[in-house]
């Protein structure tokens, strides 16, 4: 398997364009294809992830020229649900933000489709949400283990009417529904059953639909109505915010290791719940100034550790995982749950690689409690086939030692370009 290994790195300093956001590309995608008239989008991602909902588009009929450097998107929308004489296979990968969104805006239409994916997209769950689109008249059939893709959906229509939905496992099945909802028959009265994870996401989803005119009343992400009727028109252009997990890597290194990182494209008046993550790097101790667009961190005095609940941010919060390493005492990320059911168990794999480099780890149910050792220790990093893993660990080569990254290609699914940015602003002792 391939490998990157990284020299000890001294210092960050510089500045980093982000690429576009995961989350808003494939929501922006998605709603522009069933919106009126034609969108021009711009800062697009360019990752596995958003080439699948890309590829998926196309294969519904959606019109869309791409440019050749695949940041820039002009699609014109059908103006309805995706209707196709043929039966369709779509391969969704391991893309989490294609998989649910689609399957839900899939059966307000007409037409056969069969969703696949990667080996893991199968060990992930999306019971929750077929459960609700079943009880809107949903024929959707599970393939191979119940509960989880690929799936047949037959598409028939959604009926409106009252729906409730579990929120413990991923915001994604929420997400889903009320994405369609505006295109169901009559209103839709969405009730969210329990806690309701990684809340911001929401946050994203309803500023996306109101970009495209669709408004959702939001009873404290309790209950949402959503209005029949309303429908989704092309604002014109739309650029998309840097993405916010991806910029965590870089503010990290500043934190841990100085002199001072800049991140453009994702600051203050940022939608995603990740910018978030700089204020867990100030609590630990660094220096972190945000403008509107931009967030600046700079090490401050020696980091400390924390004990909080990252529910809010359970992307980001991976990377708090890593600088752990590098803190003063015991770190505690608490209710997350859900990193369990994404690229890998992340609850188990964190474990194991920073055990690897050398810190103390009580790996619970919902919560990880890392201990740094004295000295961090040289290690293989085994990376999971998860894009996260491999950025994370990129800053374990701050502990004076060289830090191998198995497989470093797995940043694709969200960021390809990642290990030349990060090597960018750090340089080797
Ligand atoms: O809606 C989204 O864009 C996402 C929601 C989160 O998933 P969960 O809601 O499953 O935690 C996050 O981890 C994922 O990377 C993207
Ligand atoms: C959980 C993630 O992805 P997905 O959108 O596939 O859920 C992630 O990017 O960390």
């Amino acid at each position: 398997m391939d490998s990157l290994t990284l020299n000890p790195l001294a210092r960050a300093d510089g500045s980093v364009q982000i690429p576009g956001s995961k989350s808003l590309s494939n929501r922006i995608l998605l709603l522009a294809a069933l919106a009126e008239g034609r969108t021009r989008i711009t800062n697009l991602l360019d990752s596995d992830d958003v080439r699948h909902m890309l590829t998926a588009l196309h294969q519904l009929g959606v019109d869309y020229t791409l440019a050749e450097d695949k940041r820039s998107c002009d699609l014109q929308g059908l103006g309805q649900a995706f209707r196709n004489p043929e039966a369709l296979q779509l391969f969704l990968g391991n893309a989490g933000t294609a998989m649910r969104p689609l399957c839900a805006a899939l059966c307000l239409g007409q037409g056969e489709y069969t969703l696949t994916g990667e080996p893991r997209m199968y060990e992930r769950p999306i019971r929750d949400l077929v459960d609700a689109l079943r009880t809107l008249g949903a024929q959707i059939d599970y393939l191979e283990n119940e509960g989880y893709p690929p799936l047949r959906i037959q598409a028939q229509g959604l009926q409106g009417g009252h729906v409730s939905i579990r929120g413990n496992i991923s915001s994604q099945f929420l997400t889903a529904l009320l994405m369609a909802a505006p295109l169901a028959t009559s209103d839709l009265i969405i009730e969210v059953e329990g806690e309701l994870v990684s809340k911001p996401y929401i946050d994203i989803t309803l500023h996306t639909m109101q970009l495209f005119g669709v408004q959702v009343e939001n009873h404290q992400y309790q209950r949402f109505v959503v209005r029949a009727g309303q429908q989704y028109r092309s604002p014109g252009e739309i650029m998309v915010e840097g993405d916010a997990s991806s910029a965590s890597y870089f503010l990290a290194a500043a934190a841990i290791a100085g002199g001072t990182v800049r991140v453009y494209g994702v600051g203050a008046d940022s939608v995603q719940g990740d910018k978030a993550f700089a204020q867990v790097l100030a609590d630990m101790g660094a220096e972190v100034e945000y403008g509107p667009t931009w967030i600046q961190v700079k090490r401050g005095a020696e980091l400390k550790g924390v004990d909080q609940d990252l529910n809010a941010i359970p992307d980001a919060a991976m990377t708090i995982a890593t600088t752990a390493l590098f803190a003063q005492g015991k770190t505690a990320i608490r209710n997350i749950y859900n990193w369990r059911v994404k690229e890998t168990d992340r609850l188990s794999a964190m474990a194991t690689e920073l055990r690897k480099v050398g810190a103390e780890v009580v790996e619970g149910e919902d919560f990880i409690e890392i201990t740094p050792p004295a000295q961090l220790k040289s290690a293989s990093i085994h990376t999971y086939d998860d894009h996260r893993m491999a950025m994370c660990f990129s800053l374990a080569a701050f502990g004076d030692v060289p830090i191998t990254i198995e497989d470093p290609g797995c940043t694709r699914k969200t960021f390809p370009e990642y290990f030349s940015l990060f090597r960018s602003i750090t340089c080797e002792r």
